[in-house]
Formats: structure tokens, C-alpha cells, sequence
């Protein structure tokens, strides 16, 4: 525990006057409650730390643990509450379901007692499943630097202060004070895809070289090059499409300084046409890439051809490349 550099560790936390802590009860988010108490016993000036913990009603024991949550926050003069789901419980991607259920409860908590901050405590071997899980998904380099340790949602901020931390650290921290930690079946399911990464393929390639650590550093690696590439895109975007966009009205962009851009700023510049015009959210990286090779094909062929991608026409004009609403589908559907 000494070896923790708690200020640096809980830096992000100081620019909130509340903050609400999620916890589990499993060990990293035990230590969270453990090492923020004592972070702030240290400050004669810091943020107001409340807890929670969700009782996704799925186990019979959650309640119970949620409990002991309940219990150690007293101890530590934390104040704590139950969130319950008791929404629908959908058979099929119940821990999909389960994790924005979790969200939606802890935001609106954190609303409500008036804090601006989020924090969980996922580690750096939590970053490095997800970032496994991304690449066999097929995903780009937004989604390989996995986990941002701080993202604005909405009208709070959800800080992630241990992702740098591995979670032997956190569970040596339970264990240094004395404190029991709840150990969730569910990690250990094999029916579960994130439970086989942890229990088969990330040893196999920390035998081959690879560390959790290893994968967490190249997630913190991708995240560096997403966000420079975030910033050229900004630029190439306001220089062939100045905002503020119209709503509901096809965008242009001049032909040729499109297509003169490297293909990953393309790429993204096109995403963010589509995702504004269409009416269906981010497109799919994959499907982006093949409206690429599209448009590409399209050079020096002339005729009014347009593909559509998430709501949105693509066509490429004679000097430009034009993003429009999708038009409505032709035989609509009886709304009675
Ligand atoms: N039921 C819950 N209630 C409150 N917060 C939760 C809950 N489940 C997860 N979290 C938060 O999300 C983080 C990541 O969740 P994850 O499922 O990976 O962890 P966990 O298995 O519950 O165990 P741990 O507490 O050791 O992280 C947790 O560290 C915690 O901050």
C-alpha cells in the first residue's frame, strides 16, 4: 500500500466538490473506498466522497454483499447507497444490459446527491481484457486505447483512476487492511466471454510475452495516437466543412481535398459526416471502410450513384462529395 502514490493516484478527484464511488464490493472497488477515505483524510480541502453499490437483483446473494458494502462505507463515515435494478431483465446479453443498467443508476444517484464525478475502479488488467476483447471484435484505434481513464457523459464525469494499477495491487490493499472482499462468481463463468479472455487467452500470452500490463501500455499507446488523430481530423474538418452544420440538409465537401487526405483522416472525416446527417449513431468501422473503397471506385465514373451507410446517401459529385438523410424507405410500414 505505501508503494501507492495516493495525490497522484486521485489527482483527477480534486476538481469535483462530490463525488460518488462505485462499488462492487469485489476487491478493486473495496480498495477504491479504502484508499480514497484515506487520500481524503490527508487534505484539510477535498471533495465529498458518497458510495453506491447495484444490486442488479441477478444473485441471491447480491443483496447481502451490497450490504457489507453498506457496512464498511459506515465504518469508514462514507455515506452509502443501495441502487437496485428492477427493471426488465432480458435472457439473452444479460451483462450488457446489466452494465448500462448500472450506469443509468449510478448517474442518476450521482444527480441526485449532486455529485459531478463517477468513479470506478477499474484496473489496468480490466483495460487489458477490454482491449483483447476490441481487437477480436474488429475494432480500430479509437477502440483499441480501451478505457479512458476520464470521459465527460453528460453533465458528469466518470474517472477512472486505476487503470495504471494491476489488480494484485488492490487486492494486497483489502488484504493489508483487513478487509474481506466479495469474490462475484460470474468473473469465473465460462459462459461468460470476458471470464474465458481472463482464464485462457491472457495467460497464454503472458507466457508468450505478453503481459495484462504489456496490453494496458499499448492501450495507453493507441489512446496517444487516437487523440492526435482526433485533432487532425478536427482540422481537416474545419477546413473542407466549417461548422456549424445544418440539420436535415445534405453536406459537401470538396471532391479532391477528400480524397487527397490520408485514408485514416478520411475515414474519420466521413464518419462524422454520416453520424450527423444519418439517424442511426456512430457507423461501423467495418462498413465504413467498404463506403471508402466505394467512393474511391467511383473516381472517373460518372452517374448519380449513392450508397447509403446509418441513415445517411453518400454520392460522389462531380467536384464533390455530398452526405445526405438517407431517403425515406419506399414501402413504409402501416403504423397501426
Ligand atoms: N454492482 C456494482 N455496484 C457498483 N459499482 C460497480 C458494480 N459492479 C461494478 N462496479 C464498478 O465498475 C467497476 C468495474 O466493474 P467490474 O465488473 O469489472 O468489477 P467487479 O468484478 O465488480 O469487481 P471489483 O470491485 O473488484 O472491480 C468496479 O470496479 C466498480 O467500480
Amino acid at each position: 500500500m505505501a508503494e501507492i502514490d495516493l495525490h497522484r493516484l486521485f489527482q483527477s478527484l480534486n476538481q469535483h466538490h462530490r463525488v460518488l464511488l462505485a462499488v462492487s464490493g469485489g476487491p478493486d472497488s473495496t480498495a477504491l473506498l479504502l484508499l480514497a477515505r484515506l487520500w481524503r483524510e490527508e487534505l484539510d480541502d477535498g471533495p465529498d466522497l458518497f458510495a453506491a453499490t447495484v444490486d442488479h437483483g441477478l444473485r441471491r446473494a447480491a443483496r447481502e454483499e451490497a450490504e457489507m458494502v453498506a457496512h464498511l462505507s459506515e465504518r469508514l463515515g462514507i455515506p452509502h447507497d443501495i441502487l437496485t435494478w428492477d427493471g426488465e431483465h432480458p435472457t439473452a446479453g444479460i451483462q450488457e444490459a446489466a452494465r448500462n443498467a448500472r450506469y443509468a443508476l449510478l448517474a442518476s444517484h450521482a444527480g441526485s446527491i449532486g455529485a459531478t464525478a463517477l468513479v470506478t475502479a477499474h484496473t489496468s488488467d480490466d483495460q487489458a481484457e477490454t482491449v483483447l476483447f476490441r481487437l477480436i471484435r474488429g475494432s480500430g484505434i479509437a477502440g483499441l486505447a480501451g478505457m479512458a481513464p476520464e470521459r465527460q457523459i453528460g453533465a458528469f464525469t466518470l474517472l477512472r483512476p486505476f487503470l495504471s494499477l494491476p489488480k494484485t495491487a488492490l487486492v494486497a490493499t483489502c488484504e493489508a487492511a483487513g478487509v474481506e472482499a466479495i469474490r462475484d462468481p460470474s468473473n469465473f463463468d465460462p459462459r461468460y466471454a470476458r471470464a474465458r479472455l481472463r482464464a485462457e487467452l491472457l495467460p497464454s500470452l503472458a507466457a508468450e510475452g505478453l503481459s495484462a500490463d504489456g496490453l494496458a501500455r499499448f492501450a495507453a499507446r493507441m489512446r496517444r495516437a487516437d487523440l492526435a488523430l482526433q485533432r487532425v481530423t478536427e482540422d481537416a474538418l474545419e477546413q473542407i466543412c466549417p461548422q456549424p452544420w445544418p440539420e436535415g440538409a445534405p453536406l459537401r465537401v470538396d471532391r479532391d481535398v477528400f480524397l487527397d487526405l490520408p485514408e485514416e483522416i478520411a475515414l474519420r472525416v466521413l464518419a462524422r459526416l454520416v453520424e450527423h446527417v444519418g439517424d442511426e449513431g456512430p457507423a461501423e468501422l467495418g462498413k465504413l471502410e467498404a463506403l471508402m473503397r466505394w467512393i474511391t471506385s467511383r473516381v472517373g465514373q460518372s452517374g448519380p450513384a449513392g450508397r447509403t451507410l446509418a441513415g445517411a446517401l453518400v454520392r460522389l459529385e462531380r467536384d464533390s462529395l455530398m452526405v445526405a438523410p438517407a431517403p425515406a424507405r419506399r414501402f413504409p410500414l402501416p403504423t397501426t
